[in-house]
């Protein structure tokens, strides 16, 4: 299993913190044999693993997943969507600007933002859904791009699929009563995805920001970039890190929701992207939200009058999305929802 390790890219401070700086990293080859021994099922392995994601997001908020078989992404496909972004994002601005979208915040294509003039984006619900994904693309390309259509809805449906399996497994990993499944699946998996395609201009000086510091608003994203290095993460104790992301390798990180639906147990890191050296920078992550109805509530079973608390009071996502957009501030979870 490869985690935690000083090979696995692990950053160091010469202070107390050590511990909180290593950059947790699980390899989800379950072909691979330091994974399974060469002897587990697919079930044993799967219960390890949820222990091991389980801990992730709980100390770290995030865990960068390393798979280098092509079970879950294959290679080719990645790498054609991030070609594909650098021909979506040469298309000129007139064009990218026809992508306008009212059915979820932040997700018309977005340019020339003072607060983050590197950055450029746009957000596309539900292209995991083949005509979703072939109305994206005939904006963008009026005579057709089929290549660049198949490749986001194949590399949507990949990593939604993948996004729901670690779901499953965050909730394997407390070992709910069975009953309580449904109720999870329910409310965490049967709602929106979102995919969002960003460009990041290299900077005219070193370390200027690209995407300000937030944490997700949804339950779990997966983020993949290009060969440029750029992600930061705020360790619990108030320290930036920059994720160094292996080539294959993709970076999950915990929302809000699952901060909230955890009663506090997972934590929802805050993020933020640096950009420095001279070349862009192309990312694109699928985040899952539940449906705007959904009444976010925590599980009994996670609440200890000793060591647990109950922290949040039951609230419906759209609710929550309303208060944070209209508020815009970065402890939006506590000032809405916390007791
Ligand atoms: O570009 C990245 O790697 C990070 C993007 C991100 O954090 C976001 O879109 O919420
Ligand atoms: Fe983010």
């Amino acid at each position: 299993m490869r985690e935690e390790g000083p090979s696995n890219g692990e950053k160091k401070s010469d202070d107390d913190e050590v511990g909180m700086m290593m950059i947790p990293c699980l390899d989800f080859s379950f072909n691979n044999k330091n994974n399974n021994n060469g002897l587990g099922s697919l079930e044993e392995w799967k219960k390890m693993m949820s222990k091991k994601v389980r801990e992730a997001c709980e100390k770290h908020g995030y865990f960068v997943l390393v798979c280098d078989d092509d079970e879950i992404v294959p290679k080719v496909l990645r790498e054609k969507m991030l070609m594909g972004l650098k021909e979506l994002f040469d298309l000129p601005e007139e064009t990218k600007k026809k992508h306008q979208s009212t059915t979820k915040p932040y997700s018309s294509y977005t340019s020339d933002c003072p607060v983050i003039p590197l950055n450029q984006s746009f957000g596309v619900c539900d292209s995991h859904v083949f005509h979703v994904s072939q109305e994206f693309t005939n904006l963008m390309w009026p005579h057709g791009n089929p290549s660049f259509c198949e490749t986001m809805n194949s590399i949507s449906s990949k990593l939604v699929e993948l996004n729901y399996m670690i779901l499953k497994m965050i909730e394997e990993g407390y070992e709910l009563p069975k009953h309580y499944t449904w109720e999870i699946e329910d409310m965490l998996m049967k709602g929106t995805v979102f995919l969002r395609l960003m460009k990041y201009k290299s900077p005219s000086k070193e370390g200027e920001i690209g995407l300000v510091t937030h944490t997700d608003k949804n339950t779990l994203t997966i983020l993949c970039q290009n060969d440029v290095q750029g992600l930061e993460v705020q360790t619990k104790t108030g320290k930036w890190i920059q994720v160094e992301i292996p080539q294959n390798a993709y970076v999950v990180v915990v929302g809000d929701i699952l901060k909230a639906w955890s009663n506090g147990r997972l934590h929802a890191v805050r993020h933020r992207v640096t950009m420095k050296g001279d070349k862009e920078r192309y990312s694109f992550g699928v985040f899952t939200m539940p449906k705007d109805e959904a009444k976010i509530e925590v599980p009994p079973e996670l609440v200890d009058a000793n060591t647990h608390p109950l922290r949040y009071h039951p609230f419906t996502y759209g609710d929550y999305i309303k208060f944070f957009v209209s508020n815009l501030n970065e402890n939006a979870l506590d000032e809405f929802a916390a007791l």
